[in-house]
C-alpha cells in the first residue's frame, strides 16, 4: 500500500489528539479563566517558557487584549529556564533564549507562566527559580496547553487546555504555526521521536 501525503507528514504511530480549532478554543477558554481569576486582568503578566510556551503566551495576550482592552505588549514576556534546569549536567547543551519582562516588572504582579506541555514538572520548577531572580510576584499561576501527567514534583497547573492520559512510553508533541507551520497536538511512541528535541 502506498503512503498518502498525511502518512508522510507524521510517523506511523502518531495520533492527532488536538486539532487547530481545538487548540484555539482551549486558549480562548484559558484567556477567559485568567480574566476571571485576575478581576479583569489587573496586575497581570504572562511569561511564556521557550520555546512553544512563548508562542502560546503571545496568543493568550492577544486574546486577553480582545477581552480586556489592555495592550498585549504591556503584559507579555518570556522566561528562559535553561540555566536553572536540574538536568544541565546530563543533557546536551541548549542555547539560552531571551528572558523579556514587560515594563511593569513582576513585583507584586500576578504572573502566569505559560508552557505547552506539563509532564514531570521539572521545567516549571526551574521556571520558579528563574522567576525568583526577577523579583517577587504577588501570585504565580501556571497555564499549559496539555497536562500529560507523570509528575515527579508537587506541581500542578491552574489552567489546562486538555488533560491527556498518556503512557510514559509516549511523547506529546505540540506543533504550532509559528514554529512548525501548523497547529496540532500529536501523541507518538517514544521510539518514533528518537533523535527529535523531545
Ligand atoms: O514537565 P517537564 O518534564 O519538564 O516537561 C515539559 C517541558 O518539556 C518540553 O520542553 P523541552 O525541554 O522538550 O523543550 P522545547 O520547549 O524546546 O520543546 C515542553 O515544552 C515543556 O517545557
Ligand atoms: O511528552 C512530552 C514530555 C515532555 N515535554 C514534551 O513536550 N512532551
Amino acid at each position: 500500500m502506498s503512503n498518502t501525503p498525511a502518512d508522510a507528514a507524521q510517523p506511523s504511530a502518531a495520533r492527532e489528539v488536538l486539532t487547530a480549532a481545538e487548540i484555539d478554543r482551549a486558549l480562548t477558554r484559558i484567556a477567559h479563566e485568567i480574566v476571571e481569576t485576575t478581576k479583569g486582568g489587573q496586575d497581570l503578566v504572562l511569561l511564556g517558557i521557550p520555546s512553544r510556551g512563548v508562542h502560546l503566551a503571545a496568543r493568550l495576550a492577544e486574546k486577553l487584549e480582545a477581552i480586556t482592552g489592555r495592550p498585549a505588549a504591556e503584559i507579555l514576556g518570556s522566561l528562559d529556564v535553561t540555566l536553572y534546569r536540574d538536568d544541565l549536567r546530563h543533557s546536551a547543551t541548549r542555547t539560552p533564549a531571551p528572558t523579556l519582562v514587560p515594563p511593569a516588572g513582576v513585583d507584586a504582579m500576578t504572573v502566569v507562566l505559560v508552557d505547552d506541555v506539563l509532564y514531570s514538572g521539572r521545567t516549571i520548577r526551574a521556571a520558579l527559580d528563574a522567576l525568583n531572580d526577577l523579583g517577587r510576584p504577588g501570585i504565580v499561576r501556571l497555564a499549559v496547553l496539555v497536562d500529560r501527567g507523570h509528575r515527579e514534583l508537587p506541581i500542578r497547573a491552574d489552567h489546562v487546555g486538555k488533560n491527556l492520559p498518556t503512557s510514559k512510553n509516549e511523547s506529546v508533541r505540540v506543533e504550532l504555526t509559528e514554529s512548525d507551520g501548523a497547529d496540532r497536538v500529536l501523541i507518538t511512541d517514544r521510539a518514533e521521536t528518537k533523535g527529535s528535541a523531545l
